[in-house]
């Protein structure tokens, strides 16, 4: 079954369609310049919402040890996002220091940006594959700016992997034939307007990622 994590839920009928819809994980964006981010406290929050439900995944950029501790002290993450420069190193020091499977997020341009997966395989749990930021672009990450999907298609990717970057309903079946998914990632595709998300779009983004799937 096709992995599908919905990210930037900020408000409680976000986090309520991503749940119904039945998305395995939520994304909550550790990172004050985004238009969707989250404090602890606001996680927490939606979080309570459910007791089970969607893995809570924290996203952060290049974080601090206590940006990290003060999320995972009001809101029970079961995955760390790294979605700025973090090197491998620093990658291996946050999943020892908080016992937390990370997820690297690394950009993709073209088949030479494939080589730097290499050195994060051995201290990373995931990787997320994204588009690489637009020219311009204030966020290192949901910029509806989506990679070839063809890029991945039959190559060997070292870690379970999800797909991201300028998915939307209408076309994440397309992208998960074309580049061989198993896990897809979206923002800026399920929203209204841009940080709110559209309960709607959501339900018909989990729909059409499983229906891609068992259309094998
Ligand atoms: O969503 C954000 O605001 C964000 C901010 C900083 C880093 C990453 C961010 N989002 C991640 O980017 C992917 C792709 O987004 P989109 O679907 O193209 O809008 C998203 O799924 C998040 O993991």
């Amino acid at each position: 079954m096709t992995t599908v994590k919905i990210c930037g839920i900020s408000d409680a009928a976000g986090f309520d369609a991503a749940a119904a819809a039945g998305a395995e994980m939520v994304g909550f964006v550790f990172y004050p310049p985004s238009p969707r981010a989250v404090t602890p406290e606001g996680a927490a929050a939606l979080s309570a919402r459910m007791e089970d439900g969607p893995l809570r995944v924290g996203l952060f950029v290049d974080p601090t040890d206590e940006e990290i501790a003060a999320a995972l002290a009001a809101v029970p993450l079961g995955l760390i996002q790294l979605h700025g420069a973090e090197s491998p190193e620093r990658c291996a020091e946050i999943r020892a220091r908080f016992g937390l499977p990370v997820m690297k997020a690394l950009g993709i341009g073209d088949a030479a940006d494939f080589a730097a997966l290499e050195a994060y395989a051995p201290v990373v749990d995931r990787f997320l594959l994204d588009a690489k930021p637009p020219a311009g672009a204030s966020l290192p990450g949901g910029n509806a700016a989506a990679f070839d999907w063809g890029l991945t298609a039959g190559r060997v990717i070292p870690r379970p992997w999800l797909l991201a970057g300028g998915l939307t309903p209408e076309t994440v079946a397309r992208a998960i034939r074309q580049s061989g998914a198993a896990g897809v990632d979206v923002s800026s595709g399920v929203e209204r307007a841009r940080g709110v998300k559209d309960p709607g779009r959501i339900g018909a983004f989990v729909r059409a990622a499983r229906d891609a799937a068992q259309a094998g």
